[in-house]
């Protein structure tokens, strides 16, 4: 009985079962608890009852502290009733490390709603940032350098490349793409999550990368049809395009199985996304063995 008990909480009462053990004693190896223990059980006129009522005759023991009422009034009084009788302070160190800055990838296929999940995000979240990615196309109107995009020629993109300065790139119709290392570092340094927006392809470049040490979050519309509407009603497609987003759409929920989350979009309901979103990321940070992304 001792021995499953002693993979429960111990009650004041269990107390005196345990005692520093002599140097013959063996210990005892106990499935389902982390640490061996190491068990004396005592004679009788050896146990030593922790109470308010301890007759303590030996001066290397802590001096007897009567253990006022547990409702008592005066809670100062109580605690450091049980902490001298128990021999140590309380700490009011956290009992848990802090979390570790994790990142996040948020794909899916084109038009499924990656962009404005992520603008809810940053609307609706602190201490995320959101990688912004380098490109050498030229800026278009209303474009901001540093919100939508780092441009920078060519010439510089290619010198980001051969320095190791990306974290992966694409070539995308003439234009390089790609994701700075350094701000995600100065990030997670000052313990910012990072929110990464990838295609797909992007996403298996980063899975490669990063193994499970990142969390991958796929996107999906509730239905094909839903995902078709959503991108005809955004008007920027021809209908060349279209046809062509559609069918790689197709192709791309296959990869599905490679994330780690889905999280539907649903029609009029973006903000139940994000919140699926944010509760993800929740989660994640409350993991007892937690993901640690290198970049
Ligand atoms: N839950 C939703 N309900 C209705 N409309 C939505 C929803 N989510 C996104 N949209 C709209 O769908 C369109 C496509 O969304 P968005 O541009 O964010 O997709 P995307 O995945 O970033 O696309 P791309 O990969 O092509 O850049 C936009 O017009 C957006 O406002």
């Amino acid at each position: 009985m001792l021995v499953r008990r002693l993979c429960t909480p111990l009650t004041r009462s269990d107390l005196h079962l345990l005692r520093p053990y002599p140097k013959s004693s063996k210990p005892i190896s106990i499935s389902n608890c982390r640490k061996p223990f190491y068990i004396k059980t005592p004679k009788p006129s050896a146990i030593r009852y922790i109470s308010s009522t301890s007759k303590m005759g030996d001066a290397r023991r802590p001096p007897a502290v009567p253990i006022p009422p547990v409702d008592t009034e005066n809670r100062s009084e109580l605690l450091r009733a049980l902490e001298a009788t128990l021999g140590s302070s309380f700490s009011s160190e956290p009992l848990s490390p802090p979390p570790k800055p994790i990142i996040i990838v948020i794909s899916g296929p084109s038009g499924v709603g990656k962009d404005a999940v992520i603008k809810k995000l940053r609307e609706a979240r602190e201490g995320i940032h959101f990688v912004v990615t380098a490109t050498s196309r030229a800026k278009r109107e209303g474009e901001v350098e540093g919100k939508d995009y780092y441009f920078v020629s060519k010439e510089e993109f290619l010198g980001m490349i051969s320095r190791n300065e990306l974290l992966e790139y694409a070539l995308v119709y003439g234009d390089y793409k790609g994701i700075p290392k350094q701000r995600i570092r100065e990030y997670m340094t000052m313990g910012y999550d990072i929110v990464l927006r990838v295609d797909i392809q992007g996403a298996s470049t980063l899975r490669k990368i990063f193994g499970d040490s990142a969390v991958f979050i796929f996107l999906v519309a509730e239905s094909e049809l839903a995902l078709v509407k959503r991108l005809i009603d955004r008007k920027t497609e021809t209908k060349e395009t279209l046809l062509v987003r559609i069918a790689t759409a197709r192709e791309e929920m296959n990869h599905m199985k490679n994330f780690d989350y889905v999280v539907v979009n649903a029609e009029g309901k973006l903000e139940d996304a994000v919140k699926l979103v944010e509760s993800i990321i929740d989660a994640e940070k409350a993991k007892v063995r937690q993901r640690s992304a290198v970049v």
